[in-house]
């Protein structure tokens, strides 16, 4: 333990992996976020309902010039329920993998993962599975409202993954969307259009959510 927290110390990053970290954070953080929003847009245009009850929701909490502080955007429910049901509906990151680093037994299920084995979680598969979401199809934010949140089984919401190697970007990136979502909010209304593909359609083996056209309508409120 010692020996490690020191070498973590000592340890300068080489240029390489400087490029690699920036690169990173270019590709994780950009189309995931834009996605989030993209895919949340379409939703709030197709549940108009639930658009206006966000509404209320963020002109209550605004300021008299529209802004609102960290800690206020923080506690917003609505908002909060709006974008992790966006993100349950809509996970970028469609399936996730991990390799064992060693020989690892499950429990009493009598399976052993051998050392070098990959293992692949269908998180798209996961989150629409009627076995933990009921409606799994359907966009209902009020699964995640305060009140309701227990009735959620650990480790079968995972949009920004789960354990030490989870998604580091996590929380900027929620509060990104939700400062996005509070302006536009206030000012536009999403509306669905003629050319809004309802279901929408995807491309195949990319190893991130992509629909083929997200067509949403904005109207000046
Ligand atoms: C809505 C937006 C985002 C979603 C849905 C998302 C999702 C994910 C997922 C599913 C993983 C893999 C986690 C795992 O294997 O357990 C991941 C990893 C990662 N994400 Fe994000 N991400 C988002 C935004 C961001 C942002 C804004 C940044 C950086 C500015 C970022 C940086 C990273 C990095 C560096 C990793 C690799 C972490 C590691 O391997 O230790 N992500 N993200």
């Amino acid at each position: 333990m010692k020996s490690m927290a020191v070498n973590a110390i000592n340890k300068k990053l080489t240029m390489d992996e400087i490029v690699a970290q920036a690169w990173v954070f270019f590709l994780a953080g950009s189309e995931t976020t834009s996605n989030t929003l993209g895919y949340g847009s379409y939703e709030l245009a197709l549940n108009p309902h639930i658009q206006d009850r966000l509404y209320d929701e963020v002109m209550s909490s605004v300021d008299s010039e529209g802004e609102i502080s960290y800690d206020e955007l923080a506690k917003l429910p609505l908002l909060d329920a709006v974008i992790s049901e966006t993100l349950r509906l809509y996970p970028s990151v469609v399936r996730l993998d991990r390799k064992a680093k060693v020989d690892y037994k499950l429990a009493d299920t009598g399976i052993t993962i051998e050392k070098g084995k990959c293992v692949e979680i269908p998180v798209y598969a996961i989150h629409h599975s009627e076995e933990y979401y009921e409606n799994a199809h359907q966009f209902d934010p009020d699964r995640f409202m305060p009140q309701n949140r227990h009735k959620l089984v650990a480790y079968t919401y995972l949009p920004f993954g789960a354990g030490p190697h989870n998604c580091i970007g996590m929380r900027f990136a929620l509060m990104e969307v939700k400062l996005a979502f509070v302006h536009i909010i206030q000012r536009f209304r999403f509306v669905r259009t003629e050319q809004t593909s309802v279901p929408l359609e995807y491309r195949k083996a990319v190893p991130f959510l992509s629909a083929t056209s997200v067509v949403v309508g904005i109207q000046k409120r």
